[in-house]
């Protein structure tokens, strides 16, 4: 089952994608699309795919078969920094990824690196404009922030690059719910700019609420892609989170 976008639409598209560790095959001819300027969230068990697939939409796992287009171009085999500097798709990793030593302007600094300092240098006041807590903490040692701010700082390095397509892992792990809630708000104003969002996230029933639509997976296969809402709205949910969400329902009595 899957929404029909227009081709115009896609900004990501897999196309029967195998891909894993070693031997062991991880994504299993996997067909799906995300939409342009839109969130979509990646759900399924533990061991279903989700990191995998950021992991090689990024160029960091190897496409065995199949190819990976970003907006109908093949971008199968791209390395990261290619896929950073020439196609814009930015990736921001589960866990910390900063140089905790370094202080939050010089972490801006090396995300811009690919820029050149004029550039970077210019734009790092129009990025923090968003990120009013990171501005706040601008001289102070990376390591010194709260997991939050980390995180926002890592979404600031990101959009340096006014990247068209950003990928993010786990953003809500080890921070507060009132500082998820700002991190999901931060990734609406992205998309509401025209970013694409591709997001795994444990905490579904949050993320769903600022995403468009969301795709399940099973053992490295789509099982589902459906509007976010609609998902919310389906009494049976955990199973997407579960396994089993190609089940069909069970039938309501009487219906
Ligand atoms: N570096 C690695 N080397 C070998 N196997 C790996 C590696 N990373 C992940 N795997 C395995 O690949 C499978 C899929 O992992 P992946 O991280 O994509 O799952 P996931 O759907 O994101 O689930 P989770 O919620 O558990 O992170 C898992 O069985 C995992 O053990």
């Amino acid at each position: 089952m899957s929404l029909n976008i227009p081709a115009q639409d896609v900004a990501i598209e897999f196309r029967n994608v195998v891909a894993g560790y070693g031997d062991f095959m991880i994504l299993n001819r996997l067909n799906m699309r995300a939409r342009r300027g839109a969130i979509t969230l990646l759900i399924g068990p533990n061991g279903a795919g989700k990191s995998t697939v950021l992991k090689t939409l990024f160029g960091l796992l190897r496409v065995r078969e199949g190819s990976v287009l970003l907006e109908g171009q093949d971008i199968t085999g791209a390395a990261p920094k290619d896929l950073l500097v020439r196609h814009g798709i930015a990736f921001v990793p589960q866990g910390r990824n900063l140089f905790g030593q370094l202080t939050v302007h010089q972490n801006l600094e090396l995300g811009g690196i690919t820029l050149g300092m004029k550039t970077t240098h210019e734009r790092i006041p129009e990025v923090l404009r968003r990120f009013p807590r990171v501005q706040e903490r601008l001289h102070s040692q990376a390591s010194a922030l709260s997991g939050g701010e980390q995180k926002q700082l890592e979404i600031a390095r990101a959009m340096l690059l006014r990247p068209k397509v950003l990928l993010i892992d786990e953003p809500s792990i080890g921070l507060s719910p009132l500082v998820v809630a700002d991190v999901f708000r931060l990734l609406r104003e992205l998309t509401a700019q025209g970013t694409t969002v591709l997001m795994v996230e444990q905490n579904v029933k949050s993320a769903l609420k600022i995403s468009d639509e969301a795709i399940a997976l099973e053992s490295g296969r789509q099982v589902l892609h459906k509007q976010a809402d609609e998902l919310l709205a389906d009494p049976h949910i955990e199973r997407l989170f579960l396994g089993g969400a190609h089940v069909a329902a069970p039938a309501a009595a009487g219906a």
